[in-house]
C-alpha cells in the first residue's frame, strides 16, 4: 500500500491504477480542530441520526449492517470550519477531473460518528440503482489515535486486506464503484467526514 504525499498527477495516476489513494495531512492540526469543533456544536444540538443504507427509492436502516450516527451537510454549512472543508474538497475534485477523465459535479457528505462498539461492515458505495456516486472520501478527525483503538478502515483487495489507521488530518480517497470496504468496530469515539463526488447535481434532500 503506497501512502502517497503527493502531485494532483501522483493522486490522479494512484487512483487510475490502485482505485484508491491516501493523503496524509490533508489538513492541518488548526483544520481538524476547527473541524471538531463544529462536529460539537452539532452533537450538543443533536443533530445527528441513525445512518441508513440504500438511497431514497431503497431505504433501510439495519443496526447489523452500519451503526454510525451520521449529520448530512448542506449547501451552505453553518460553520466557517466546514464550508472550508467543502471548498477544499469541491477544488480537488475540480482538479482531478481533467487528469481522470472524469466530470464530476457536485459533492454531497456527512459528518460521521462512531461511538464505542459501531461499526460499517464489508460493502461498495455506488447504490445498485444510482449510479451517480464517482469517488468516494473519508477524512478522519482522530487525535491522538492509538493502535488498539479500533475503526481502522478495511480495504478489500485481490483476495486479502489491509487496514488504514483513521489518523487525524487523512484522507482516504477511493473509487466508489469497485472499493469493497468496511469500517472496523470503534474502541473509541471515531468521527470522520464522508462523502461522494457525483457526475451530476446533488438532489437534496439526501437520505442514506
Ligand atoms: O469512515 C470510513 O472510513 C468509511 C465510511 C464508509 O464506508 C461509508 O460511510 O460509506
Ligand atoms: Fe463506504
Amino acid at each position: 500500500m503506497n501512502y502517497v504525499q503527493s502531485s494532483l498527477e501522483e493522486i490522479a495516476d494512484a487512483l487510475a491504477e490502485q482505485e484508491l489513494v491516501i493523503l496524509d495531512q490533508f489538513l492541518s492540526q488548526q483544520e481538524v480542530d476547527a473541524l471538531l469543533r463544529a462536529f460539537d456544536y452539532h452533537a450538543q444540538e443533536e443533530d445527528f441520526k441513525a445512518a441508513g443504507i440504500g438511497n431514497t427509492y431503497l431505504y433501510t436502516q439495519d443496526k447489523s449492517i452500519r451503526s454510525d450516527r451520521i449529520m448530512w451537510l448542506s449547501d451552505n454549512p453553518d460553520k466557517d470550519a466546514l464550508s472550508d472543508f467543502k471548498k477544499r474538497i469541491e477544488a480537488l475534485m475540480a482538479d482531478l477531473n481533467p487528469l481522470l477523465f472524469l466530470s464530476l459535479r457536485d459533492v454531497e457528505m456527512h459528518l460521521a460518528e462512531y461511538t464505542p462498539g459501531a461499526f460499517y461492515e464489508k460493502h461498495v458505495d455506488q447504490f445498485k440503482k444510482n449510479g451517480h456516486r464517482i469517488l468516494s472520501f473519508a477524512c478522519y478527525l482522530n487525535r491522538g489515535w492509538q493502535d488498539g483503538d479500533g475503526g481502522e478502515l478495511r480495504i478489500f483487495k485481490e483476495g486479502g486486506h489491509f487496514d488504514v489507521e483513521p489518523l487525524a488530518g487523512r484522507l482516504a480517497l477511493f473509487r466508489s464503484d469497485t472499493v469493497e470496504h468496511a469500517v472496523r468496530p470503534a474502541k473509541v469515539l471515531r468521527r470522520s467526514i464522508t462523502g461522494w463526488m457525483l457526475d451530476r447535481p446533488i438532489d437534496f434532500p439526501i437520505q442514506d
